[in-house]
């Protein structure tokens, strides 16, 4: 399974947005994309999809359920757990119970791709999630404030760690737009060793992806010939690139996750 952590530093930015199409851009590719809502507060996933969560992971940790009956299913070929940032809880269970829910998380098998949809900020909770996944995605768009935020998190994920990281330009002119936004941002990878940042591609300001926030529906569904939507397509299609390659698995994630 490969994971995909999907973070911004700056709230606001297309986050939730894109990672919702690619998902189900990399589900349409015959993926099967299970969705981790890792926001702690404001789980955004649930309501751009229009799907109301009765449980979440935080029932799975108090064992009032098992992982397979809190995911979501949608009619987009993606599922979702709601509450991801519960997972965190599992770092102060007693031994017992946390082996329990672990193997309940590693039984949720059959997933190919698990992205996990952070919340904004620089928190303990949201560098725990990309230091954990296979592949991190920085969302960015070409405003100052959101290029800052942007570094910050880089930063402070290199330091920890130097693994290479994505970066997607939402709200850019065009691919060359996307390029001179990445190579400032490619200042900072270069003073890490082994750190490095590669631009996978750019969404342009749409309105039709604003309207899909309203109609709470996926802006790949209603309209899949958009511009926009090709971007997305093309974004996702360079996030999977080789991930035929990764032996990576949920329980990997998670012992990575929870330091155990
Ligand atoms: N390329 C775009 N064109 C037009 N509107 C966009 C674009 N990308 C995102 N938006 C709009 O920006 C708003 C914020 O998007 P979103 O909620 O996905 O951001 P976020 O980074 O996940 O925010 P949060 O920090 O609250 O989780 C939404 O209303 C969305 O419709």
């Amino acid at each position: 399974m490969h994971t995909l952590c999907v973070t911004s530093g700056k709230g606001g930015v297309g986050k939730t947005t894109l990672s919702i199409n690619l998902g189900i851009a990399i589900a349409r590719t015959g993926r099967r994309v299970l969705m981790l809502d890792g926001d702690l507060g404001l789980a955004n996933l649930n309501v751009m999809l229009g799907i109301i969560p009765k449980l979440t992971i935080h029932d799975v940790v108090r064992g009032h359920k098992t992982l397979s009956e809190i995911v979501m299913k949608t009619d987009y070929g993606i599922d979702l757990i709601a509450g991801a940032s519960g997972i965190a809880e599992l770092a102060n269970l007693g031994e017992t119970e946390r082996q329990n829910v672990m193997r309940d998380l590693e039984g949720l098998g059959g997933y190919d791709v698990l992205i996990i949809d952070t919340g904004a900020g620089i928190g303990d909770n949201v560098v725990r999630f990309v230091l954990a996944a296979d592949d991190a995605l920085i969302v960015t768009t070409p405003h100052p404030t959101s290029l800052t935020d942007a570094y910050g998190i880089i930063k402070t994920v290199l330091a920890e760690e130097a693994k290479p990281l994505k970066l997607l330009v939402n709200c850019a002119t065009s691919a060359n737009d996307a390029r001179r936004i990445a190579s400032r941002l490619t200042g900072v990878t270069d003073k890490f060793m082994h750190g490095s940042l590669e631009c996978i591609g750019y969404v342009p300001v749409d309105p039709l992806i604003e309207k899909s926030i309203l109609a709470q529906k996926p802006h790949l569904i209603l309209n899949p010939r958009s511009a926009s939507a090709q971007r997305i397509n093309e974004a996702a299609m360079r996030l999977i690139k080789h991930d035929n390659n990764l032996k990576s698995s949920l329980g990997r994630f998670l012992r990575k996750l929870i330091g155990h």
